[in-house]
């Protein structure tokens, strides 16, 4: 796979306090790369690095075989954390003057406005003020700007907050039609479910240090330890007590069996006891949100796998 983005070794310390630990990763050409962590955890200070907002105090960025000052930043896009678009511009305005920053040529640009505004239901407003949109509608107006250059590289910094369910739905699969097209999108969310229907790989980090990297299946595979659901009439002390059970959440009916790691499923299946009331039974690995919280609550489940968990 082509490396668009690599990041190297990268350490940053503000005063005393050192908030980034030799980070190091790549971002392919055509993927989605999901960079996530708990608040604080690091991740809008690594894009600040990338972006050449302010400097590593060691390692290095590199775009294709650019470094520093000859990165050509035209190719890439980029979504701050911090919304804010001039406010008495009208919206096209704002857009060509995007282009401009990225010295693409105007009238593409304008066509390419003009196609993305009506994808994203804002078709008929480009000669509105920018202060008349809502919070959403600016937050589209300016993931057009960072797009409409046609970069190579994306970085999207939460782009997701503040946008209701159908707009998240949109911003996902315009993000996904850039990947299939190309482009290379460095992802920051904690939109869980989001970034698992949409990463191909992702980085979590806490407290500025790698916690795990890798694809989402391998990750999956690796960190997500199998649950298994019963629907049925069970007392939680019985269910406790069946082998390789680590603990048992009861809402009801509904039973949650949270499973050891590296389990042998079809053996442990025939551990079930006879006498257990099933009227529905399901096993699957827990979500990427599961394996979050377990990382922003310091349990080490990479640690448990021999992984890089620090506390
Ligand atoms: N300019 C700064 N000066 C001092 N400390 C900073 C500065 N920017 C960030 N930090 C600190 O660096 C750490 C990482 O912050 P960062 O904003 O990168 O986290 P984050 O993962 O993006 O968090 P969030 O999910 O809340 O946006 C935090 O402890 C933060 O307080």
């Amino acid at each position: 796979m082509e490396a668009v983005l690599s990041v190297e070794g990268l350490e940053k310390s503000f005063k005393n306090t050192k908030v980034l630990h030799n980070i190091t990763f790549d971002v392919h050409k055509g993927e989605i790369m999901a960079i996530l962590g708990p608040n604080g955890a690091g991740k809008s200070t690594t894009i600040r690095n990338i972006m050449g907002i302010m400097y590593p105090d060691d390692g290095s960025v590199t775009f294709h075989n650019h470094q520093g000052s000859e990165i050509p930043r035209h190719k890439i896009g980029y979504l701050p954390e911090e919304r804010g678009l001039y406010k008495n511009v009208k919206v096209m305005d704002i857009i060509l003057y995007f282009a401009e920053l990225k010295d693409y040529p105007i009238k593409k640009a304008k066509e390419r406005a003009l196609q993305y505004l009506e994808k994203f239901g804002l078709e008929g407003k480009e000669n509105v003020s920018v202060e008349e949109l809502s919070k959403g509608m600016g937050q589209k107006v300016q993931f057009i700007g960072s797009i409409i250059h046609e970069p190579e590289l994306l970085i999207l910094d939460e782009p997701f907050s503040g946008l209701d369910p159908v707009s998240q739905d949109v911003f996902k699969q315009e993000i996904k039609e850039l990947a299939n097209n190309g482009t290379a999108i460095l992802l920051s969310s904690h939109q869980m479910n989001l970034v698992e229907e949409m990463c191909d790989r992702l980085f979590m980090i806490n407290r500025g240090q790698k916690v795990i990297y890798g694809s989402l299946k391998d990750v999956k595979s690796k960190y997500a330890n199998f649950k298994c659901t019963i629907l049925g009439d069970n007392s939680a002390q019985q269910l406790e007590s069946i082998n390789q059970v680590t603990r048992v959440e009861q809402d009801g009916y509904s039973s949650v069996l949270y499973l050891e790691q590296g389990i042998e499923l079809p053996s442990w299946l025939h551990t079930l006891p006879n006498n257990l009331d099933i009227v529905e039974l399901k096993v699957d690995r827990i979500s990427l949100h599961e394996i979050f919280v377990d990382v922003a609550l310091g349990r080490s489940i990479a640690e448990e796998v021999g992984g890089t968990y620090a506390q």
